[in-house]
């Protein structure tokens, strides 16, 4: 490059950068109002802006490919121009964009706003996924409550967005095509930087599965013992609605009778906090005091003003949690609706976890204000809760008496973080399995809700807990499917917050691999070590101005994802579970399931 052309091409992308953060920033508001607060007038501006916004993507994207960028030696500067190159869904013509966005905005508030009756009094109505029915999931020890519950979130959602999902699929592969890729799962693949990116994926789950079904086969175990063998069978899938969740996507809500050692220490919290008055803020305060003990950023004033921590009583809004940049450097909120339990506690930190990143890489040019890959992203917060969600942490706040690390107190801590971690795994993966079918044609309308649960069946071992149809559309009962957010990140983040925690504990001098004296993993709490912030840090702050690899390789100094942190950090329980299975002669996996999936 000559040096007038570097000059050039830096001009041209400062004023794109500019021009990309101030409509970015336009979007993201119109976005927040609506999702803050579902009314139609708040739809009808959203729309208004989004038609804007898509106009001058439309009008800077010809100029990006006007541009001889292609043969820009500056691999900084041409990493910019090839992020712009891509258009995204701004590419559909004005009308089908539209339609796409309505599509999108309609199922979002139809699955946010859905209520159901309650079980034992039928004629009360108003029963909402948060808080209500996430309650009576993670409490109600009644499988038919638990049953009826689980049947009638399905209707009041998945049945009714079923009709306009196959529009919303065509629109999602019309953009991809005008892209440039295949379909939709092409698209969302392209953020992942490797060609072999769904073959590391597979490859990652064939190294985990071993472990989730020593864990699936143990909770079995548990859940027969607790309801009875007409309900649990000894070889089959595990009945979906018994696990304490939606979408039996993690079970920490059975742990009170599953867990190995009852009576020895349980860290879950919630009780302290209720008895100790926590609320949403002091959550957040927590969450926030962990971030800057090791040297990260504070929340900045305009975040506890606008971020709306607590189910507003007023209006309707999207409580699914999320996290929102501004794109201004300055505007960064959390909209989440804020239980005061241990699930909401972890929850906070994954939020705050994404507004770090935020904050970490506000000095990037725009285009680079992403994670190094979506996995990076979902992981930040988890991998502070990994320390603070020790029993030894939990007791330095005060939030548990008992923390002794026995073997039975390490059992019970690690077993409970398998619930969480170990459990997701491959609910993770059938959700993004499903949807590649889908975009890539190998699954069509007529068989959406029957290959999901094949699917379901294949990689969690569970099954519904009443026979299905395809009147049924049991994908769009969860808040991703219908909110087009793209799931595999969270299989990619349950892998590398692993191997981010395993790094940052070692760099805190809290965990060596070679002395067998050292704590162990899992025992690991990196709260006041500025040390390990700064290696994080030196990671945050890349945003995607660089291959994910490479931001990988600064954290961990090497480049791949991999099971080892995971494995490493479970290995105890991997022994005890496996040791407690043979037994009890435990039938490890499942057979074919007795509930149908009629055609
Ligand atoms: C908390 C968020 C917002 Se990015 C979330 O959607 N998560 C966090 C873990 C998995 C996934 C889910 O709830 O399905
Ligand atoms: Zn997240």
């Amino acid at each position: 490059d000559s040096e007038q052309d570097l000059q050039r091409a830096k001009q041209f992308l400062e004023q794109l950068n500019k021009e990309y953060g101030e409509w970015n920033n336009k979007y993201t508001l119109a976005n927040w109002e609506y999702a803050a607060n579902l009314t139609e007038e708040n739809l009808a501006k959203k729309l208004n802006v989004s038609a804007e916004v898509a106009r001058y993507f439309k009008s800077a994207w010809e100029k990006v490919n006007e541009y001889p960028w292609k043969d820009i030696k500056d691999s900084g500067i041409r990493r910019q121009f090839k992020k712009f190159s891509v258009l995204g869904r701004s590419a559909l013509p004005e009308d089908r964009y539209q339609e796409y966005e309505k599509i999108i905005s309609d199922m979002e508030n139809i699955y946010s706003t859905a209520k159901i009756c309650d079980y034992k009094n039928r004629s009360k109505c108003d029963l909402a996924l948060e808080p209500e029915l996430t309650e009576i999931l993670m409490k109600s020890r009644d499988p038919e409550e638990l049953k009826y519950i689980w049947v009638e979130w399905r209707k009041a959602t998945g049945e009714k967005v079923k009709s306009l999902y196959p529009k919303y699929v065509e629109l999602s592969n019309l953009a991809a095509t005008l892209n440039n890729f295949s379909d939709n799962a092409a698209y969302w693949l392209k953020d992942y930087e490797a060609d072999d990116f769904p073959e590391q994926i597979e490859a990652l789950w064939q190294q985990l599965k071993p472990l989730y079904l020593q864990l699936h086969a143990y909770v079995r175990r548990e859940l027969r013992k607790k309801y009875g063998e007409n309900v649990v069978s000894k070889d089959g899938p595990i009945p979906a609605h018994l696990l304490g969740n939606m979408w039996a996507q993690t079970w920490t809500n059975i742990a009170d009778f599953a867990i190995p050692y009852p009576g020895k220490q349980m860290p879950d919290v919630t009780h302290a906090m209720i008895k100790q008055g926590y609320n949403a803020t002091t959550i957040f305060r927590v969450a926030e005091d962990f971030f800057t003990s090791i040297n990260l950023t504070a929340m900045p004033d305009l975040f506890w003003q606008r971020s709306v921590l607590e189910k507003p009583k007023d209006r309707e809004l999207i409580c699914h949690a999320s996290a929102w940049d501004f794109y201004d450097g300055k505007d960064f909120r959390i909209k989440q609706c804020t239980r005061v339990n241990m699930e909401d506690l972890l929850t906070a930190h994954h939020e705050m976890g994404h507004v770090e990143y935020y904050l970490q890489y506000r000095n990037q040019p725009n285009v680079f204000k992403e994670g190094a890959n979506p996995g990076f992203h979902e992981a930040v917060g988890d991998v502070i809760s990994l320390s603070a969600s020790t029993p030894s942490h939990l007791k330095a706040i005060k939030l548990l008496d008992d923390d002794s690390t026995d073997t039975e107190a390490n059992i019970n801590h690690l077993f409970l973080k398998g619930l969480e971690k170990i459990v997701f795994l491959p609910f993770a993966y059938m959700m993004d399995k499903w949807r590649w079918n889908v975009f890539q044609g190998q699954v069509t309308s007529d068989n959406y809700n029957c290959n999901w649960w094949d699917l379901a069946e294949e990689f969690q071992g569970i099954e519904p807990p009443v026979d299905r149809s395809e009147d049924d559309f049991d994908p769009g009962a969860k808040y991703h499917i219908i909110a087009d957010v793209e799931y595999m990140r969270y299989f990619v983040s349950f892998v590398v917050q692993f191997q981010f925690h395993k790094a940052l504990c070692v760099e805190a001098k809290q965990y060596d691999p070679q002395n067998p004296n050292s704590k162990l993993l899992h025992e690991c709490d990196i709260y006041n070590n500025t040390a390990a912030g700064n290696l994080l840090k030196n990671m945050l702050e890349l945003g995607s101005s660089k291959p994910w690899q490479d931001a990988m390789e600064r954290i961990t100094g090497q480049k791949n994802m991999e099971s080892a942190g995971l494995l490493e950090y479970f290995k105890p329980l991997t022994d005890w579970l496996t040791a407690e299975n043979k037994k009890t002669d435990e039938y490890i996996g499942w057979k074919p399931r007795a509930r149908q999936c009629v055609q």
